[in-house]
């Protein structure tokens, strides 16, 4: 397991220059740190989780109808925290001793987060291009009004959309105008994509659970698997 031991920040400079801060208005913020886990470590981790995390695909109910998730998942807790439910889903919470590695992402991103806090994992596997997530927010009361989380990524790059509520994403609209014209109706932009990379770290915080949903939609071509690793405190 020590092979995986990360180095905390292995250049810190080298972060800061490429991570970008993004403003969604109302209070709302979207960091990215592309270089978040080095490359090699990154593979390290990826081999790991793919092969010792104890993945499920859960059945789900989302308007009164059963379907298979379109992805695998785990979730990790700290003790005494209380149960968290989905779409009538309610994982079992593993330990963090269970999963040593996970510890150490975890070190690191608090290393990156000063003042941060994270208790739980809600852990996601992308098999290939078939497997997605839906537009949805994570404003589960238990996280409570502001929540931040911390989207560590690893293998596939994927396509990581956010769109304000209440707003016809470009993929909807049957009117296609060219889609860099829609995007300046009001100050600020109303759709964002990021292309997360392998070992790449995206935090969402302040209002955007409130005010914006997220995704991770089918792609055709990315054909090989996608580890997430999303970090929440449970209040
Ligand atoms: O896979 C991702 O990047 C996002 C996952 C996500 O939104 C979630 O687990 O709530
Ligand atoms: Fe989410």
């Amino acid at each position: 397991m020590s092979l995986l031991k990360l180095k905390a920040n292995p250049n810190p400079s080298d972060n800061a220059r490429k991570t970008q801060r993004i403003d969604l208005g109302y209070g709302s913020e979207v960091v990215y740190v592309p270089r978040f886990v080095a490359y090699n470590d990154a593979w390290k981790f990826f081999n790991y989780l793919d092969n010792h995390i104890p993945w499920t695909r859960p059945t789900l109910r989302v308007f009164g109808r059963s379907c298979l998730q379109h992805r695998d998942t785990c979730y990790v807790a700290s003790a005494g925290l209380p149960d968290l439910i989905y779409s009538g889903y309610q994982p079992h919470a593993y330990s963090w001793d269970d999963f040593p590695p996970l510890k150490d992402i975890l070190d690191t991103v608090h290393k990156m987060l000063p003042g941060s806090r994270f208790n739980s994992l809600l852990l996601n596997r992308y098999k290939g291009g078939d497997d997605y997530v839906g537009w949805h927010a994570d404003d589960e009361k238990l996280y409570g009004s502001t929540p931040e989380i911390a989207s560590v990524s690893f293998g596939c790059e994927r396509e990581f959309l956010l769109k304000k509520k209440g707003h016809k994403s470009s993929q909807e609209r049957s009117d296609e105008k060219p889609p860099l014209k829609r995007f300046k109706k009001s100050s600020h932009v109303d759709q964002h994509c990021f292309t997360l990379k392998h070992g790449s770290m995206l935090v969402m915080r302040g209002y955007t659970q409130r005010d914006w949903l997220h995704s991770v939609p089918k792609r055709a071509k990315a054909e090989t698997t996608r580890i997430n690793l999303t970090f929440r405190r449970v209040l």
